[in-house]
């Protein structure tokens, strides 16, 4: 599978994510200076490679998945308590089921066009099956606590299992986390810009449902509405079975299944970053998104109106800082 995948037309220019060995000093470096690079060999899930839908249906167990259901390909992720507090009004992109994997497994395979799309994001729990826990058991732990040692990440939040059908897509946002992302089953297409896009990808307001998640779709862009769209560059790789993509903290990326196979599924390790963090000038990119994030909260919680931030930041900067 190509690094990118040509038959995609991007508006902006996108250089493939490095493939390389995880023995290769190279991949070692990007990790450290938190770059995008697929492992190529890391075997880090190879006992969750068999995890297709009927293994995963006769193993997971009968306790109820998170699945989210869309009328469209885009799964885009909002925050829920973040509505009723300054945004009641807002409308949900998807709707939010709890069902058991069986019943997830029995939609999908009788699902026809016109239906909604189906998107399975659960946080693997003590409630797994006993022959998922031994799979989750035999990951290549001794590897992965090596390396979130040697980069002095904090510890493991959560492992989200991801199993969507082709064609959906989760689109650009960012996490406040380190991720190492495997791919076990089918293909998917990861498009990744760097933590200083924050002013090119509009990320809607902290108080905002959908904090985190870039107000500008890139496959149809506003230039108008967002002009710095014409200033963005990325990395993007096609991850197959067996790929792990590291997917740096504060990296945006976009995420799709593609139509090769009819579902695929994922797992990632979410880690929370280092937290020796040395100021050190100049501030990495990441270091200024999240002073700006610690700006908004605290904006927001002296002026408690969104509407009168513009006119603060105004009175702060216009004629003084600019
Ligand atoms: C949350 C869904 C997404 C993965 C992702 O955004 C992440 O692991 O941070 C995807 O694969 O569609
Ligand atoms: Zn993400």
């Amino acid at each position: 599978m190509a690094d990118i995948d040509y038959e995609t037309k991007y508006f902006f220019p996108v250089k493939p994510i490095p493939r390389l060995s995880c023995r290769d000093p190279e991949a070692l470096r990007l990790i450290s200076s938190e770059k995008p690079v697929v492992l190529t060999d890391a075997k880090l899930c190879d006992s969750a490679l068999k995890w297709n839908l009927d293994y995963l249906a006769q193993h997971i167990g009968p306790a109820k998945h998170v699945v989210f259901a869309s009328q469209c390909d885009e799964f885009k992720y909002y925050d829920e308590t973040k509505i009723s507090q300054y945004c009641p009004n807002f409308k949900r992109p998807t709707q939010r089921l709890e069902i058991t994997f069986q019943e997830f497994a029995n939609k999908l395979t009788q699902w026809n066009p016109g239906q909604e799309k189906l998107y399975l994001q659960q946080g693997l729990n003590s409630s797994v099956g006993t022959v998922i826990a031994a799979d989750f058991v035999s990951f290549n732990w001794p590897w992965l606590n090596a390396q979130t040692k040697t980069q002095g990440w904090g510890t493991l939040t959560s492992n989200l299992l991801l199993v969507a059908m082709a064609g959906n897509v989760t689109p650009v946002h960012y996490d406040e986390q380190q991720n190492l992302f495997c791919q076990l089953v089918g293909h998917k297409r990861c498009i990744l810009f760097s933590p200083d896009h924050h002013d090119r990808l509009y990320p809607h307001p902290v108080y905002h449902p959908h904090d985190r998640q870039s107000q500008a779709d890139i496959f149809k862009p506003d230039f108008d509405k967002f002009p710095g769209l014409r200033q963005i560059s990325a990395q993007s790789a096609v991850l197959g079975p067996g790929d792990v993509l590291y997917i740096p903290i504060y990296w945006w990326h976009h995420i799709s299944s593609l139509h090769n196979h009819p579902y695929t599924v994922s797992i990632n390790f979410w880690y929370k970053g280092a937290s020796t963090d040395m100021v050190i000038y100049p501030l990495l990119d990441r270091q200024k998104v999240a002073i700006m994030r610690n700006i908004e909260k605290m904006i927001m919680d002296a002026l408690k109106k969104p509407t009168e931030v513009d006119q603060f930041f105004q009175s702060l900067i216009l004629g003084r800082y600019t």
